[in-house]
């Protein structure tokens, strides 16, 4: 198992992020499950644990840069290296522009845009003294492709995890490290059920009205579950994708075309 590789995974205490530490698991990765919450990092790692996987859990704030370095630091002297980093760990928000306040616009750039940034410089700043080609693989949404009502600064911020990827795989090529993104479109992760209950406040529907409504334009006639997003993510870690830098591709069942 010396040659197993290590993929670090943030936010992976529960939804998508969880769903891309079980698959590249199974892919064959060492898995780190880095969240915020204790517990559920905890629960996913030793969940892995019991399936005969290696994992370990990192409690950390992306948006503090010493925890992303700390994050780094720790998978190293674990497992030996960092192949792949899946800048996952993000947050929702849900109001008309008109009534967001300094506050909240603070809270959402630390966390999806400054969490980003510092893992791929975290990551980046291990993979360049490594052999072997690295990946940084961002969560980015379809909402970082189109500006959605009530979402603004969210899909602000996922405009900014586009343009962060397309630059870093320009800057980290140099290194082989390739840097591309997922965007997903309706998950049903717990994401979802805040921004429904939001929705529900500011379009006047019932509870579950506003993921259904968001959900009839899937062309594929149903909302996503991690595993699919997962399932991308797993092309991206592996070397199938080495020829593929600086993308934000769709992963959302046919909601938006570019
Ligand atoms: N659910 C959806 O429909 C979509 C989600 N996405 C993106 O996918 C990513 C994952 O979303 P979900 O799994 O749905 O969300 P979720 O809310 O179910 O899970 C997010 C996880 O990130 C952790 N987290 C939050 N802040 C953190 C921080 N500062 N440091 C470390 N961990 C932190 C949470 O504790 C939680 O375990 C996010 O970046 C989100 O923007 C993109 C498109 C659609
Ligand atoms: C949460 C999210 O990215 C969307 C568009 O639903």
């Amino acid at each position: 198992m010396a040659d197993q590789k290590v993929a670090v995974i943030t936010g992976s205490g529960q939804g998508i992020g969880k769903g891309i530490a079980e698959r590249l698991a199974n892919d064959g990765f060492k898995v780190v499950i880095n969240d915020v919450n204790k517990e559920t990092a905890e629960a996913t790692a030793k969940e892995l644990q019991d399936q005969g996987k290696e994992a370990f859990a990192v409690e950390g704030d992306v948006s503090k840069r010493d925890d992303q370095f700390s994050l780094v630091k720790q998978t190293v002297e674990k497992y030996g290296s960092v192949d792949v980093f899946v800048n996952n760990a993000g947050i929702d928000q849900v109001a008309p522009l008109l009534e967001v306040t300094e506050e909240d616009l603070k809270k959402i750039y630390d966390i999806n845009v400054f969490g980003t940034l510092y893992g791929i410089q975290a990551a980046a700043e291990q993979m360049k003294e490594q052999d072997g080609r690295g990946k940084i693989i961002n969560a980015c949404s379809i909402a970082g492709h189109k500006g959605y009502s009530f979402l603004g600064v969210y899909s602000s911020t996922k405009f900014a995890v586009r343009g962060l990827t397309q630059t870093a795989a320009q800057e980290l090529a140099q290194f082989d490290i390739n840097v591309n993104a997922y965007c997903p479109g309706i998950v049903g992760t717990s994401m979802w059920d805040r921004i429904d209950a939001r929705m529900v406040e500011y379009m006047g529907l019932e509870p579950g009205e506003a993921f259904e409504k968001f959900a009839e334009g899937i062309t594929l006639g149903r909302t996503q579950e991690p595993v699919d997003v997962a399932n991308f993510v797993s092309y991206l870690a592996s070397s199938d994708s080495d020829y593929m830098t600086g993308q934000a591709v769709m992963i959302d069942g046919g909601i938006e075309f570019s």
